[in-house]
């Protein structure tokens, strides 16, 4: 009896002690005069996040707008018990992302080099690790080396139009579709592979990507701990990445870098520079490879290196392009007078060029990248930001200081649905991003690739598959909305990046008998 007694006196105190604990821990921003939403004990402000009620996306617009509307410059937000700062006006985000960026420079996303190796890739990358891996993998980013992969690219649209031609008729999931294109492509470009995932929808590539975006609540619970305490996790030796889906993508890469080196293959993907910078430090021309010995042993990478950039190329590359492809068709098919405008634009840059969209003519579809750029705004892929604070920083302007290890939340999708910067915002209109519109606009307002030294590095890729996989389609299929489409959108709770729950619906017409290829 007394051991019970004296057991339930000591977790009394223990709750007390959380409590007490937590108490203060939630005083950090009133302290600073800093206003946070309502908040509940542990979760914090995440807390229909977590348990999914809300989606992330959505819970970001909601933050910014009550910022907004209390006409503040900044404000708090506690993800648990960890306090967040969350700039509003544009030009403290300005200097956190760009002008006092070395403040800034790291995402504080989980690391675990030891039980997850593919976690060491540039999203997550810290510090001097990070840079000189950018500085590394900058040059296979360039405009020239994605006019070596255009080709490659468009041969996964083979497979597009077989897929879409056996839909007509029907009610089509188009977020499938994409999804399955895009996997094909960046397997094809980043891992050297032909996975036909649109032939074939369950091929193991497609298996192994999906958990990367769609998580359960403890999926969710787990990836926000991990980001959380990732000293106690690591020692813990928790993994982010199911042990299987890690074991898969290492091996792929493995086999692939062995047997090309074997075979002495080269083929125009960024497996090919890859291994270049394993084995030489550089990039050098295939014609130079052969004969010139150039090596740069600084700038070498490693094999797990290399599995680890293949990933991230992977897994930040094709989702988000398939869902900018997704929304886009869908407010086309909701715009029939913006639908035909894009399509009049690429058939007459399709005959200007000899009837072929090559990669200059692709370069020349204007209103289609408007088109691209207002889809992005409206649904950017990720809707926030994250940055670490790595030495204490003034928030210029105000008497605020943050301290390093402070995390920062930069809420892109409030900023893109503001109607300050951007009239009617849920209104869908290309002509937003002319050239003399965009001068109109103040700098940071559009942000769905990021800004500053960490901006995407695949923006280029991201854009031309995006065009690419549009215009295959646009040229040959008409599309409308189909009524098993639910209505208004809602986005996912189950994605962390923006998503509609339940697939997107459209209606597809094939326009002509005749096929017209990209490239025939
Ligand atoms: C529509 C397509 C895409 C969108 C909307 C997008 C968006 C983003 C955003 C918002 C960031 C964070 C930027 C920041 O923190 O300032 C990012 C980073 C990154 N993205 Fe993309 N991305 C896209 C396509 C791609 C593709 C195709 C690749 C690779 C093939 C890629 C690879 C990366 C990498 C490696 C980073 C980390 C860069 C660093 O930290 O240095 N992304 N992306």
């Amino acid at each position: 009896m007394e051991l019970v007694n004296t057991l339930s006196i000591l977790l009394i105190a223990t709750f007390f002690l959380v409590w007490l604990w937590l108490k203060n821990k939630y005083n950090f921003w009133k302290s600073r005069g800093i206003h946070t939403p309502p908040y509940s004990l542990f979760f914090g402000n995440m807390k229909s996040a977590v348990w999914q009620q809300d989606s992330f996306a959505d819970r970001t617009l909601q933050f910014y707008r009550e910022f907004k509307s209390r006409n503040l410059r900044h404000g708090g937000l506690y993800i648990f018990w960890r306090p967040t700062y969350v700039p509003i006006d544009l030009d403290i985000i300005k200097s956190i992302m760009q002008v006092d960026f070395q403040h800034f420079v790291d995402r504080g996303m989980y690391i675990n080099e030891k039980v997850d190796p593919l976690t060491t890739h540039l999203f997550n990358l810290e510090g001097k690790r990070w840079k000189l891996l950018r500085n590394k993998l900058s040059p296979t980013f360039t405009s020239g080396k994605l006019k070596m992969m255009y080709e490659t690219m468009i041969d996964c649209t083979k497979g597009l139009y077989q897929v879409m031609d056996q839909e007509v008729g029907k009610p089509v999931d188009i977020k499938d579709i994409l999804g399955r294109f895009t996997t094909d492509i960046i397997g094809s470009c980043a891992f050297g592979l032909d996975i036909n995932s649109l032939e074939n929808p369950n091929s193991e590539f497609r298996i192994k990507g999906r958990p990367l975006f769609h998580r359960d609540f403890l999926g969710n619970l787990k990836q926000l701990l991990l980001i959380l305490m990732p000293n106690i996790m690591r020692k813990l030796n928790m993994r982010l990445l199911p042990k299987d889906v890690g074991d898969f993508f290492i091996n792929v890469v493995k086999n692939n870098v062995e047997y090309r080196e074997k075979n002495n293959i080269t083929r125009k993907d960024f497996m090919h520079l890859l291994i270049q910078l394993k084995n030489r430090g550089k990039l050098v021309d295939d014609d130079k490879l052969v004969s010139e010995n150039i090596t740069d042993n600084e700038n070498t990478i490693t094999l797990e290196e290399i599995t680890a950039q293949a990933f991230i190329f992977f897994e930040a590359g094709f989702e988000t392009s398939s869902t900018t492809m997704t929304f886009c068709l869908y407010e086309l098919a909701k715009n029939k007078d913006i639908q035909d405008k894009v399509r009049q634009e690429i058939r007459k840059v399709y005959d200007k060029y000899g009837h072929k969209l090559t990669y200059e003519a692709a370069m020349d579809l204007i209103y289609l990248e408007q088109t691209i750029n207002e889809t992005l705004r409206k649904y950017p892929p990720l809707p926030s930001l994250g940055r670490i604070c790595t030495k204490d920083y003034k928030v210029p302007g105000t008497d605020l200081v943050l301290e390093k290890g402070m995390r920062v939340l930069i809420l892109i999708l409030g900023i893109h649905r503001n109607p300050e910067y951007y009239p009617d915002p849920e209104k869908f209109d290309p002509e937003r991003f002319s050239e003399e519109n965009k001068s109109t606009r103040p700098a940071f307002t559009f942000l769905p690739f990021g800004e500053g030294p960490r901006v995407c590095i695949g923006t280029r890729f991201g854009m031309m598959q995006s065009k690419i996989g549009l215009a295959s389609l646009l040229l040959n299929y008409e599309f409308s909305v189909n009524e098993k489409m639910k209505e208004p959108l809602r986005f996912d709770p189950e994605s962390f990046i923006v998503s509609t729950k339940g697939g997107m619906w459209l209606d597809v017409k094939k326009i002509s008998s005749e096929k017209i290829e990209l490239l025939p």
